[in-house]
């Protein structure tokens, strides 16, 4: 449970109105870094900003530490916030380091210590007190940090990338440790990265961000389920989702996707008859080999075959043409589990929860339910 302190109930923690940043750059033009943001974080919550590079995630946490000023647009923050700094005080112990702001404001030393050491056990860093930096680990430094910017118990935690430096076992062990941590002493996290697997799991919820906008903000797995866009689709699917050209037809029988070599037919999906011929972008996510039970089906040729350890990723060349939004060529992504060889002919079977629909401009096109027929 999160332990919000009830005097901030149905407050707003963190609150950015229309927020934008735009640099000017040497040559005399100008990048919008951050492109008119609106955004409320609720006390307690654990926010995940993701996107890919450059596409404005450390400048609009700048912006909420206060440390770049905005070119327009509103932050209001709760009072105490904390930007977590990577880089600690090489001539520092551990238990200075993580004691540095108390100090900084004169705390007396018993009482430092004692919070430091309260705070380095939350953190899991207890037994390194006495180490100097440059004897931990990436991932003990990072704890350090992270302990650090918590010892004075602020009501807004914000860190910019915290694992990125850190190897594949530490960044799963620490991606629960800070959620744990976070939500036991009830702080405000804002957290942004570029890793989608540390937005799946770690938020309350996710901001996907492109271009310095907001594309879509939600529960991480309402926001994978039911993305506005493709943008918003690829970004978080892994492994990635197959985008191939398609042209709709609408017909008494249901929706129908023509991939142009084959096609689906969706029996119980409906659209208003103005969509027939449309060009769009069909989705698919990665399909499960063997999964029975399924309405419709594509086959193809093996192309590729990845083995994964627990599972193969399996290219499938099924003779569609490439969307717009993808990769040149027009594969299908299957996992697998069972030995295959490239060249080998499958048939795929395809649920209609495995398949999204997007438009010309990449937004999602919603089927209705056949009684909701506009046609
Ligand atoms: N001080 C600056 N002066 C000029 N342009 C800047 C400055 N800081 C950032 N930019 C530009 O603003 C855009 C957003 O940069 P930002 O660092 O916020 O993105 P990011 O999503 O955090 O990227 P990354 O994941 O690579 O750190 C980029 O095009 C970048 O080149």
């Amino acid at each position: 449970m999160t332990a919000i302190d009830p005097h901030y109930e149905g407050m707003v923690a963190i609150s950015a109105r229309a927020l934008t940043k735009i640099y000017d750059d040497d040559g005399g033009g100008a990048t919008v870094a951050v492109d008119g943001i609106t955004l409320d974080v609720a006390p307690g919550e654990f926010v995940v900003v993701v996107g890919p590079t450059g596409c404005g995630k450390s400048t609009f946490l700048r912006l909420i530490a206060g440390l770049v000023v905005p070119t327009s647009g509103e932050v209001t923050v709760y009072k105490d916030v904390s930007l977590v700094s990577p880089s600690l005080y090489p001539h520092l112990s551990v238990a200075q380091n993580i004691g540095f702001p108390l100090r900084a404001h004169s705390w007396p030393a018993g009482e430092v210590a004692a919070r430091v050491l309260e705070i380095a056990t939350r953190v899991g860093v207890a037994e390194l007190l006495n180490r100097f930096p440059e004897h931990l680990s990436g991932g003990q430094r990072q704890r350090v940090s992270i302990a650090r910017a918590l010892v004075r118990r602020p009501q807004v935690l914000l860190l910019d990338e915290p694992l990125s430096n850190v190897d594949a076992g530490t960044r799963a062990a620490l991606r629960g440790e800070i959620v744990t941590v976070t939500r036991e002493l009830g702080v405000t996290t804002l957290y942004v990265t570029h890793d989608r697997t540390e937005a799946m799991t770690m938020a309350d919820r996710v901001v996907v961000l492109r271009d310095g906008a907001v594309q879509q903000v939600g529960p991480p797995h309402d926001v994978y389920a039911d993305p506005d866009d493709v943008f918003v689709a690829t970004f978080l699917s892994a492994p990635p989702i197959s985008l191939l050209a398609g042209a709709l037809q609408v017909t008494d029988a249901g929706v129908v996707v023509d991939l142009g070599s084959q096609a689906l037919t969706l029996p119980s999906a409906s659209l208003p008859a103005s969509f027939g011929n449309a060009r769009v972008t069909v989705a698919i996510r990665p399909l499960l080999l063997f999964a029975s039970g399924r309405p419709m089906s594509l086959t193809g040729k093996v192309h590729s075959i990845e083995n994964l350890g627990h599972e193969l990723l399996v290219l499938v060349e099924v003779g569609g043409v490439p969307s717009l939004f993808g990769p040149a060529a027009a594969f299908l992504s299957v996992r697998a589990t069972a030995p295959l060889s490239v060249g080998d002919a499958l048939t795929v079977g395809v649920g209609v929860d495995d398949l999204l629909l997007f438009d010309g401009a990449g937004k999602r096109i919603r089927f209705g339910a056949p009684l909701d027929r506009i046609s």
